[in-house]
């Protein structure tokens, strides 16, 4: 499935990535605010006295003064949800919406008030039902900041000139015990992923639905909030037990080009103590897995404030996710958490501690991105299909459930014909539904398979693209199409190389128009059945009345549960598939850099040795590194110096390509390199220089890409050993 990016704002999880304008706009230091929950119990001695919207005084009880501390922002028992949301997330909407990438996390101990602010009072009932508000209306005043966001964003969408050049698209993921789960799409835990400089941190697999209204959103929200984990605790009898992301993507097409936004919601779990919270077995180990994360999170916090150059972030998921809140391209805002009661003091110091340090550290804010829309493989469509089948699993099972039958006994002895003729077409509308799947899925199969094969040609297009670049850059000349090389009639290896690659790159181009008529056609045949079955399962009695209805249900039930399994399977190892292919290409751009570079070096060297330059030192120990490097098997023993190394060991730079390069008045026989090495490599080198280099034709071909070449039939592969 796909991999979506979460807190990272270097690309978009469904299909785009960045771009280059990643001009720093400056630093900007992380905003904490600090909410005071209202006391249960009025009478109770306080801890915490507010002195101004930006300042409060702690009391730690001990004999000490009260400690001053001081916030962005401080909000008393009294405030609203709205106040709480002016304040701190409002102000990133616009940023948002501008393309850059925005965070807000709500940070304190169990049962201080976070799912409130982030969720709202009632967090299975995440805003105002939809029904109750007219398309353009504001969230109602007790909605927790995530509604209010959303709500935002699509009245801006909708009062804008042109609402359809906007793309609103959530995901929203649950951290429980370290297991990340889909909270839009549950199912097995996600494995995290991240890009080999770690710089970009995904979740396989995870859905990023789009939607069109603050009502679809909301629903999803709604949807999500209601599949999190929740539990009683003696601290709080709704507690959160796991770490819930929001993740809001907005992408603006625009004639400048395409920006892509995205805000971050965080509702972290409290910290806790389980003396306090009383926690046994299973709530007690939640209770460990959340104090690890937030005590790794306290340790980003930690060395981000103190302005460490090293942060580690792989303690656990929940930093590795927040890292780029914490430290990348984001306006991040933190809200912390507090009780004011006395016998809440230790969380609540702990916590302002945190807000304290948190308050020092600074994110570095970007020119908002543009985005360009890259081929990803086009997960959603699982995704979604998956999400439905799923819905569909829940709706037939709830049904069997309420319905009871008569019983089967009762039901047997007295069969009426009436009876007989019901079941007699019940059977027949079982088999149907049945027939109906079965083709479903073969059509399924045979999309997933075309949209494969399309991006494997799409892949092979560009490795063609580049061998015959590749070779343009060697024969110096630009062949615009396979023609201007036809005219020249030449039978170099470049220009048979060349050809080669331009009556491959034509096969694949017709081999791409060929699978692209069937993946129309494909799509137009799955939506004819896909109506044929829900015209059937409308003729599905409206209740049920027998066990042979119950047993219909039971079935459609599997065949749906067996199908989803089945797509997010296949939608799951084509994505690696695609991704493997996308590594193999980039292998073939390294590969190619690297032999330009080595034609570049070589040719330096020549102008060197040609204009009898004597070779500074440091460039003489760089040669020999890069030689050594390059050549480790013509090592022979040990050597004292770099230089030694440079004179008496190793071979020289030097390539066949370089020699036949436009340009170059050389040739093999005109140009002997030197100082020339002194060991018995020489002499095979001066003999065949592509030992050392490897042939300058086209680049070795990992076997992946190999295997593949016979995607379609009649047309040559052009790995390195053709
Ligand atoms: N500002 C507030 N106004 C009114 N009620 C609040 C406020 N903050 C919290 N509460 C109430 O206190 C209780 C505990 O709050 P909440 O569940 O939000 O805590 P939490 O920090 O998310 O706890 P946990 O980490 O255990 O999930 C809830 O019943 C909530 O409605």
């Amino acid at each position: 499935m796909a991999e979506n990016t979460v807190l990272s704002s270097g690309s978009s999880g469904n299909s785009s990535n960045s771009l280059t304008m990643t001009q720093s706009i400056g630093e900007e230091r992380l905003m904490v605010a600090v909410r005071v929950r209202p006391t249960a119990n009025a009478k109770e001695e306080k801890c915490i006295q507010i002195l101004s919207k930006k300042s409060l005084y702690f009391d730690d009880g001990s004999k000490n003064k009260p400690k001053k501390y001081v916030y962005d922002y401080v909000f008393d028992e009294d405030s609203t949800q709205d106040e709480v949301y002016q304040t701190t997330t409002s102000p990133l909407i616009k940023d948002v919406l501008q393309g850059l990438s925005a965070a807000v996390f709500a940070y304190g101990a169990t049962g201080s008030g976070k799912t409130h602010t982030m969720l709202g009072p009632n967090p299975k009932k995440a805003a105002t039902p939809s029904s109750e508000l007219p398309p353009k209306t504001t969230s109602k005043q007790g909605d927790g900041l995530m509604v209010k966001a959303i709500d935002e964003i699509f009245r801006y969408v909708d009062e804008s000139e042109n609402p359809s050049d906007f793309k609103v698209s959530i995901s929203y993921l649950e951290i429980y015990n370290e297991l990340i789960r889909d909270l839009l799409n549950p199912g097995s835990p996600l494995e995290l992923r991240e890009d080999n400089r770690g710089q970009r941190i995904t979740v396989a697999g995870l859905s990023e639905i789009t939607a069109i209204s603050r009502q679809e959103v909301i629903q999803l929200l709604l949807k999500g909030n209601k599949a999190r984990t929740m539990e009683p605790t003696a601290a709080n009898q709704t507690s959160s037990r796991s770490h819930a992301l929001l993740s809001v993507s907005v992408i603006h097409r625009s004639p400048l080009g395409t920006k892509l936004g995205r805000l971050f919601l965080t509702d972290l779990a409290g910290s806790e103590r389980a003396k306090k919270t009383k926690n046994r077995g299973k709530r007690l180990q939640e209770g460990a897995h959340i104090n690890r994360s937030l005590l790794a999170l306290g340790n980003c916090i930690n060395a981000l404030s103190g302005g460490a150059k090293y942060v580690n972030y792989r303690d656990s998921k929940l930093t590795r996710l927040l890292k780029e809140a914490l430290s990348g391209r984001c306006k991040t805002v933190m809200i912390a958490h507090v009780s004011p009661e006395g016998q809440h003091r230790d969380e609540t110091k702990n916590t302002l501690v945190y807000a304290d340090r948190a308050n020092h550290i600074t994110t570095r804010l970007q020119n908002p991105e543009l985005i360009e829309e890259t081929r990803e493989f086009p997960t959603h469509h699982y995704q979604n299909l998956v999400t439905e089948l799923r819905e569909e699993v829940n709706r037939l099972k709830s049904k069997m459930l309420t319905d009871r039958p008569r019983s089967g006994i009762a039901a047997m002895t007295h069969i009426t014909p009436d009876e007989q003729e019901k079941k007699a077409a019940l059977r027949y509308l079982r088999e149907q539904i049945v027939l109906t799947f079965k083709q479903q899925m073969k059509l399924r199969r045979r999309l997933l398979e075309a949209e494969s094969h399309l991006l494997g040609l799409e892949l092979d297009a560009e490795r063609q693209h580049m061998v015959i670049s590749h070779w343009q850059g060697r024969m110096g000349k630009l062949y615009e199409t396979q023609n201007d090389l036809d005219e020249e009639d030449s039978e170099s290896e470049g220009s048979l190389a060349l050809k080669s690659a331009w009556s491959e790159l034509a096969a694949i181009e017709r081999e791409s128009k060929r699978y692209k008529i069937v993946r129309e056609q494909t799509e137009q045949d799955l939506e004819i059945c896909r109506k044929k079955g829900v015209a059937l399962e409308d003729e599905l009695p409206e209740r049920i009345s027998s066990d042979e209805e119950r047993e219909l249900l039971a079935l459609l039930c599997r065949v749906h549960e067996l199908e989803a399994d089945k797509v997010s399977l296949q939608a799951d190892r084509l994505a690696r598939q695609a991704e493997l292919r996308r590594r193999d290409l980039q292998l073939l751009r390294a590969e190619r850099q690297r032999r330009l570079c080595e034609d570049i070096i070589s040719s330096q060297r020549k102008l060197i040795e040609d204009g009898k330059v004597d070779l500074p030192e440091e460039l003489r120990e760089l040669y020999s590194l890069y030689q050594q490097e390059i050549h480790a098997s013509t090592y022979n023993g040990p050597i004292s110096s770099p230089r030694e190394l440079y004179e008496r060991k190793l071979p020289p730079i030097y390539t066949r390509g370089l020699i036949n390069s436009p340009g170059s008045s050389s040739s093999s026989s005109d140009w002997s390199p030197s100082p020339l090495p002194t060991s018995d490599n020489h002499a095979q080198t001066a003999e065949d220089p592509d030992r050392l280099m490897g042939a300058p034709v086209i680049p070795r071909l990992p076997s992946i890409v190999k295997g593949r070449s016979s995607r379609f039939s009649g047309v040559p592969s052009t790995s390195s050993e053709d």
